[in-house]
């Protein structure tokens, strides 16, 4: 199998429990997949929010806080336990992980770092500085990240990695009725509209919004995007094959099938 450089973007609705707490067997789970992509011969970088969802309890909130202050303050304490915890499950597969923590002015200065870490088969996990990053100054959240990230090392696959199985005509929340969109070649106007920036779970930012959004950027790159969710240690494996749960946009994953409704 040809070996390609694929981003793989986890949301915190896919890290998270019911309460809104860092979940560390979703985690382990995500790593699994990991390590089984890496196995294949692909570069992995991976980008992961949950810093705010570690940190939350320890500093004595009981539900995520919504206040910029204190979401910073949960993530000062959370990215660490965050990394802690894929450091621990990357080392049961053999697997070094390393932390970038990005700010929008500066994140490009990280180019080289990923490539130097990726030839040694090192796995990069990336946030944003959260606790430093001002209203100016934030990237919006992870899926324009991971977008801008995946440009910036010359990606071929971004998949992100959410709690729904694709991009829907509505938001299915609202609407059950909603139909799915499976392989497109491009992101079009229908898609864009459909994209709420309501997030089910209460956990995320940005919703279907912000990753139609990344999708966009990436894809105007030549980028293959994915956006959905899997099950198991082969679902990123089964991702890269076109066998996600999801919806493709691009035309590196067979069928390329522009679908217009
Ligand atoms: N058109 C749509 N299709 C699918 N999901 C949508 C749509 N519009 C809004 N959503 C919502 O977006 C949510 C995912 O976004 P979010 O909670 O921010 O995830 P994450 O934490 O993974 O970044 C879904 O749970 C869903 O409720
Ligand atoms: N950087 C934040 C997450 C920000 C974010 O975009 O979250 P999500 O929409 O769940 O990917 C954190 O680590 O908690």
């Amino acid at each position: 199998m040809e070996k390609k450089r694929i981003v793989v973007k986890i949301g915190s609705s896919s890290l998270t429990d019911l309460n809104g707490k860092l979940s560390i067997s979703k985690l382990r789970g995500h790593v699994e997949a990991l390590a089984r992509l890496k196995q294949q011969g692909h570069e992995v970088v991976l980008i992961s929010s949950g810093a705010v969802a570690a940190g939350f309890k320890s500093i004595g909130y009981l539900s995520r806080p919504d206040k910029v202050v204190d979401k910073q303050s949960a993530a000062a304490v959370g990215q660490g336990l965050l990394l802690q915890a894929y450091a621990d499950e990357c080392k049961k597969h053999g697997i070094v992980a390393a932390q970038l923590l990005l700010t929008k002015d500066l994140y490009k200065n990280a180019n080289a770092t990923i490539s130097n870490l990726l030839e040694r088969d090192v796995l990069p996990i990336i946030n944003e500085n959260d606790s430093v990053s001002v209203k100016e100054l934030t990237f919006g959240d992870n899926d324009m990240l991971s977008a801008l990230v995946s440009r910036l090392v010359h990606a071929d696959f971004l998949m992100i990695l959410t709690d729904i199985n694709g991009i829907y005509q509505d938001n299915p929340m609202k609407n059950p009725d909603a139909e799915k969109y499976t392989f497109l070649t491009e992101v079009h106007q229908e898609m864009e509209n459909a994209a709420t920036a309501e997030g089910a779970s209460g956990v995320g930012t940005g919703g279907m919004k912000s990753k139609v959004e990344a999708a966009k950027t990436a894809s105007a790159s030549d980028i293959q995007v994915f956006i959905g969710s899997g099950e198991g240690s082969e679902k990123l494996v089964d991702i890269f094959e076109g066998k996600g749960d999801g919806t493709y946009i691009g035309s590196l994953v067979e069928p390329k099938v522009l679908v217009t409704l």
